[in-house]
């Protein structure tokens, strides 16, 4: 109590003090106080406030910022005053974001990423040494453009025929507007290389080179779906074109469309026009580009670079004609570019001139739409947008996913590569069935065949083969009374025929000289009835030869001389660059002096032949006596003339030296020969026809006397039979 009988009051500050005594470790005790140091002083203090465990750190300030009813903070309540405030502040914010975007459209302009060092350019030229760098898509020949690795990738550069170039600001927001635009349907701009006053524009590159390349691949089949891709592919880069800041392409054509390695369609050459502008161009280019070009802008003394989107209509239409037809952009036409341009420009008598629409399989919605495309009147041209729909037949067998058109696409042109792989395989069988047919007819088979195997050929020796040579009477003669080409067809005459007649024996043919002939039979595969062989075939020789007919003497007659002889020999093969099979040995020798003494339309035949034929059987013959065979000495000899027609029986069949056995019918012995076909019936092997006109079993199986066998020389199946013989 205070002297005045006032009660003092005594406050202390109760807090939570960590206390271990207590269960759960706190506890409330006093911590501080209030104390009135003096007993005047009107508030007690506070004393021992330090030991506060404060939440915070400090104590909760004693009134709210703004006071406790708010009005330290109320705001001035004049509107005016608010709105400008508003508005300046507004005008900031404004001002600072424009001034952001402009320096950001300054930063981007001024930036050059656009921009490709020459030395970053490796140029691939179709000679290029480093092929390894060269992804295998790449095919250089094909590329029609300079092409050009650039960080990894294949890039087509384009340069620009400008003297000089100023890479102005206007120069600058082209770029950067192109670089700004995407889409699958356009070639993806790579960048410009400006480098000593020259720049070459750098875009993506696509392996299958322009629309009019593909369409004039005659190999390429196009089907419905891969048009309706192709168009429609055109029609979605077109119309991002046609929205993008660049409005319209100016320079529509099939040149101007490419096609990437996934067969999708991209319009290249957009935009830039302020950078191409002042090229100097070839005037056969830019003709060649008018005739894409709609009418009204090829009648504008100043037309715009970059035409109009009622033009790229235009331009789409004549590309679509070009899809369609496939015989360019205005299809067969024998008018030049300048004169198609002139009757586009100022049509004759007012009547239009547009790509002939007659023989065009088309459906009749597409060709209303190509009549819309290539309106006169700008303003009667649908939009893309209107197109495409009108189209909407046309892309009714695509799918809706792109992918799986690009696989669709893919799929048909490996089905189409397979065809054509077959067709072209089948061409190469049939060229490689020519140049064997060649070589086997100047080297015996087996030997050509080891030959193409790159083996080596060893001479062989033979124990027994039979030689035959025959010989022209009076060829001497008949050179002098006849000029130097009717003799080669003399000759011609007589060895088509001869070598259709030694086809059916198993014997080979040496090559003849002049006019003399020579046959071998026991090579070069060996054979047991070589003599009976040949002895057939020179009776069959005999019989054909004297009917040839001389062309340029029909009256005339040939007649052969034959000389057989058999006994040993060694053949091989002579000569690398031009190999020749050759025998040799004296039983050549032998047989040629039996045919230099044999008489005309005789068959010489030596006493080992004939010891070989009698044991065989089948053969006739008329004992000649001894005659002096130069290097033999006097030795018996014979003529022979004729065999047994009764012994032919089987089918008579072409001899074909390796030929299986087994896909022939008839009876065989150990050589691959039909034992009874060697013993054939002379009159029927003179029907056989010469150069194959009658085949073997026609020649065998009709009855009766045959009709006159013909044959037309190989060279010129056209012309009347230059040499006939028929049966007497
Ligand atoms: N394979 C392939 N060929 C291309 C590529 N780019 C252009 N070409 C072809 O290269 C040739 C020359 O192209 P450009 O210099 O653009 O000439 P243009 O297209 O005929 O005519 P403009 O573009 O009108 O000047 C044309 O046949 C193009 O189709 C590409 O990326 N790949
Ligand atoms: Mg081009």
């Amino acid at each position: 109590m205070d002297s005045a009988g006032d009660a003092e009051g005594n406050f202390s500050v109760i807090g939570l003090v960590e206390d271990h005594t207590v269960p759960g470790g706190w506890s409330a005790q006093p911590v501080a106080a209030f104390r009135y140091a003096n007993s005047s002083d009107p508030l007690p203090e506070l004393v021992g406030g330090s030991q506060i465990a404060w939440i915070g750190g400090k104590p909760p300030i004693a009134e709210p910022p703004c006071g406790f009813d708010g009005k330290k903070c109320s705001l001035p309540h004049d509107p005016g005053v608010l709105f400008a405030a508003g508005a300046v502040a507004a005008a900031a914010v404004l001002a600072a974001a424009l001034l952001l975007r402009h320096y950001r459209y300054e930063q981007k302009l001024a930036s050059v990423l656009w921009k490709i060092e020459a030395k970053d350019l490796t140029i691939i030229s179709a000679c290029s040494d480093n092929k390894t760098s060269i992804p295998q898509e790449v095919d250089t020949r094909r590329a029609h453009t300079t092409i050009a690795l650039y960080r990894g990738n294949i890039v087509a550069v384009k340069k620009l025929n400008k003297k000089s170039i100023d890479v102005t600001r206007v120069i600058k927001k082209e770029l950067k507007q192109i670089r700004e635009l995407r889409h699958e349907n356009l070639t993806a701009f790579v960048g410009v290389c400006v480098e000593s006053g020259s720049a070459c524009i750098v875009s993506a590159y696509c392996s299958r080179g322009s629309l009019a390349r593909v369409l004039a691949d005659r190999d390429l089949l196009l089907d419905d779906m891969f048009v309706a891709k192709l168009v429609a592919d055109l029609l979605r880069g077109l119309t991002y074109l046609h929205d993008s800041p660049l409005v319209s392409h100016g320079n529509l054509t099939s040149s101007n469309c490419l096609v990437n390695s996934d067969w999708v369609l991209q319009i290249a050459d957009y935009g830039l026009h302020t950078l191409k502008s002042m090229e100097t161009e070839d005037a056969l280019r830019l003709e060649k580009r008018m005739l894409w070009r709609a009418p009204e802008l090829l009648r504008d003394p100043n037309p715009p670079p970059w035409g109009s989107q009622k033009g790229d209509v235009y331009s789409f239409g004549i590309i679509l004609y070009e899809i369609l037809g496939r015989s360019g952009p205005w299809g067969d036409t024998n008018l030049t570019n300048d004169e198609i341009i002139g009757r586009v420009r100022h049509p004759i008598g007012g009547v239009l001139f547009r790509p002939p629409l007659s023989g065009l399989a088309a459906r009749p919605s597409v060709l209303a739409v190509l009549n819309a495309c290539w309106s006169e009147r700008p303003d009667r041209r649908p939009d893309l947008r209107l197109v495409w729909l009108r189209l909407k037949d046309m892309h009714a067998g695509m799918k809706t996913n792109t992918f799986d058109n690009m696989l669709a696409m893919m799929e048909k042109y490996a089905s189409n590569l397979e065809a054509l792989v077959e067709e072209k395989t089948n061409k190469l069988t049939e060229e490689k069935r020519k140049t064997d047919d060649l070589l086997h007819r100047m080297l015996p088979r087996t030997i050509a065949e080891a030959l193409k195997r790159g083996e080596h050929i060893q001479a062989e020796s033979y124990d027994s083969v039979t030689v035959f040579f025959s010989d022209i009477v009076d060829f001497s003669h008949l050179v002098a009374t006849s000029c130097p080409m009717q003799i080669v067809d003399v000759l011609h005459d007589l060895y088509t025929c001869c070598d259709a007649i030694i086809s059916y024996y198993n014997v080979y043919k040496v090559e003849p000289v002049r006019d003399a002939y020579m046959v071998v039979g026991g090579l070069p595969e060996r054979c047991s009835k070589h003599a009976a062989e040949v002895a057939s075939m020179a009776l069959h020789l005999l019989d054909v030869v004297p009917q040839i007919r001389i062309r340029h003497n029909p009256v005339a007659r040939l007649n052969i001389k034959i000389g057989i002889h058999s006994g040993q020999c060694a053949a091989g093969v002579v000569g690398i660059k031009m190999p020749r099979y050759c025998i040799f040995g004296d039983t050549v020798n032998t047989a040629a002096r039996m045919q230099s003494t044999s008489d005309p339309q005789k068959i010489h035949v030596s006493h080992d032949t004939y010891v070989m034929l009698r044991k065989h059987g089948g053969f006739h013959f008329k004992e000649r006596g001894i005659v002096n065979i130069k290097g033999r000495g006097e030795i018996k000899t014979w003529w022979l003339i004729g065999e047994d027609h009764e012994r032919r029986r089987a089918p008579f069949y072409r001899f074909q030296p390796g030929v299986s056995r087994s896909s022939v019918r008839g009876s065989y012995d150990e050589t691959g020969w039909s034992t009874e076909r060697s013993i054939l019936n002379i009159r029927d092997r003179a029907r056989l026809s010469c150069g194959g006109s009658l085949g073997p079993g026609s020649a065998l199986s009709s009855p009766g006397p045959p009709a006159c066998a013909c044959f037309v020389p190989q060279r010129d199946h056209h012309s009347a039979p230059a040499v006939s013989f028929c049966e007497d």
